[in-house]
């Protein structure tokens, strides 16, 4: 096994930067720099020199050992002055040394992962932990990180154990009369299951939302103020606006954070017939990305019509120019900021409603899973329902269950999803 290391921090100027050793020539090479090292997870201040007796800089030595470490191995620390220059020397003296190369992208977290220190779900958390920019994100990785999601498959597995257990107990008295009648407790069992996994399923939409951001869309009449709106919203000219109708044709996205919440605001063109191919094209797209989106905002004009699409029942309707309204109704101006608050809390709201949907799996992948073991799960209750003749195909039934769950935290078919996930580390990680 290769010693790998990396600078575990951001590249740049910095008060300190951190390079990160691990593996079995790690406390070697560190004392070849520090000379004694200080005691497990005790910093130290040492002056390092490169293998001419240079001083390369004077850091802070951390050593956490095989076992008690982020990845497993004998991992040590430095804790660096931040300058490029500090940087490169360190990493270059590092480089020259026998038996260490430069880690890959994800190697860190990799190697954590075959020595069982992290599941690959917690891999996944802490993939989506390194990139969380809001609250929201922030904690539903943190839950991920923490194996939440490997403590949920970890009680599906020992209830479908159990139930597979005592399917197989009455396989073995087949000819013989069974002492207890197991089936009111599989049944049990099999049920909680399945209904656990179903919220679970059920929230992964949310999640992937909380993970990739909710979508709201402007839509309206030309001229409505939509753009203004958005400009109003974003705090910058993100979107041209004028007095000619038909001013926005591509789809313009502005990325906020409501309330800990991810969500992209898109402007869009004008809904209208038109005989411009251009502006027909815009307000197709228009239409195509409001419809996908999680909630859209329809902006009316004085006429009060809309064209081209017709708001959901979660949508939220609201007059615009509210400076030039004067019978209360609910309006919003882009131009003096009336009602945008007012606005911007209904949407939070329901945004948040949405977002309390999610539970603990938080990707595709995680649905899949659940999917494919609820299906099994599903199979061995409906052959159950016919009696116990089918006990011991039922069993197979939860044992295929069983193997669904286990790649949630990858106790099979880790290799193909690893790529795909380490594809988003970056170097140091
Ligand atoms: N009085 C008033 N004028 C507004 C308000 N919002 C926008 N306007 C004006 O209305 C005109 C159209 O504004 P835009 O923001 O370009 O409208 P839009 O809905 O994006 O228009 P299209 O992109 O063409 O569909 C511009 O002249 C704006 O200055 C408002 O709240 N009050
Ligand atoms: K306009
Ligand atoms: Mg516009």
């Amino acid at each position: 096994m290769d010693t790998i290391f990396a600078l575990a921090t951001a590249r740049g100027k910095a008060g300190v930067a951190v390079i990160r050793i691990s593996g079995p020539q790690a406390l070697t090479a560190a004392r070849a720099l520090a000379g004694d090292l200080p005691s497990a997870r005790r910093a130290g201040l040492r002056r390092l020199v490169d293998s001419q007796g240079d001083v390369l800089d004077s850091a802070l030595v951390l050593r956490f050992e095989e076992g008690a470490s982020f990845t497993g191995e004998d991992v040590v620390e430095l804790h660096c002055h931040g300058s490029p220059a500090t940087v490169t020397a360190l990493l270059r003296t590092l480089g020259e040394m026998d038996g260490l190369r430069m880690a890959e992208p994800g190697e860190f977290t990799r190697r954590a992962l075959e020595n069982g220190v992290l599941d690959l779900a917690q891999v996944e958390g802490l993939g989506d932990l390194l990139e969380a920019e809001t609250e929201a994100q922030r904690r539903q990785a943190l839950r991920v990180l923490s194996g939440a999601l490997g403590e949920k498959a970890e009680g599906w597995r020992s209830a479908l154990i159990r139930a597979a257990a005592l399917l197989e107990a009455v396989i073995d008295f087949a000819d013989e009369d069974v002492p207890v009648d197991v089936t009111p407790e599989v049944a049990g069992l099999l049920q909680g299951v399945a209904r656990s996994l179903d919220a679970e399923i059920a929230g992964v939409a949310a999640a992937e939302r909380i993970r990739e951001g909710f979508e709201v869309a402007i839509v309206g009449p030309p001229n409505a103020g939509k753009s203004t709106l958005l400009n109003h919203l974003a705090r910058r000219e993100a979107a041209i606006t004028s007095e000619h109708a038909g001013t926005t044709r591509d789809v313009i996205e502005v990325r906020m954070d409501l309330n800990g919440l991810p969500v992209t605001i898109l402007d869009t063109a004008g809904l209208r017939d038109s005989a411009d191919a251009v502006e027909t094209i815009g307000i197709e797209r228009a239409i195509a990305r409001a419809r996908s989106a999680d909630l859209r905002v329809f902006l009316l004009d004085e006429a009060g019509r809309i064209e081209g699409l017709d708001p959901a029942p979660e949508d939220i309707v609201v007059r615009g120019k509210a400076d030039l309204v004067r019978d209360g109704q609910f309006a919003v101006s882009g131009k003096t900021g009336q009602g945008v608050g007012d606005l911007v809390a209904r949407i939070t709201a329901f945004l948040e409603t949405r977002a309390a949907r999610a539970e603990t799996a938080t990707r595709e992948r995680h649905r899949m899973a659940m999917l494919r073991a609820g299906e099994s799960i599903a199979e061995a209750q409906n052959r159950l329902s016919l009696g116990m003749d089918a006990a011991e195909l039922a069993a197979e039934d939860l044992h295929r269950a069983i193997r669904a769950l286990d790649s949630l935290v990858g106790r099979v078919d880790v290799e193909q999803v690893l790529d795909e996930i380490f594809a988003r580390f970056c170097l140091g990680k």
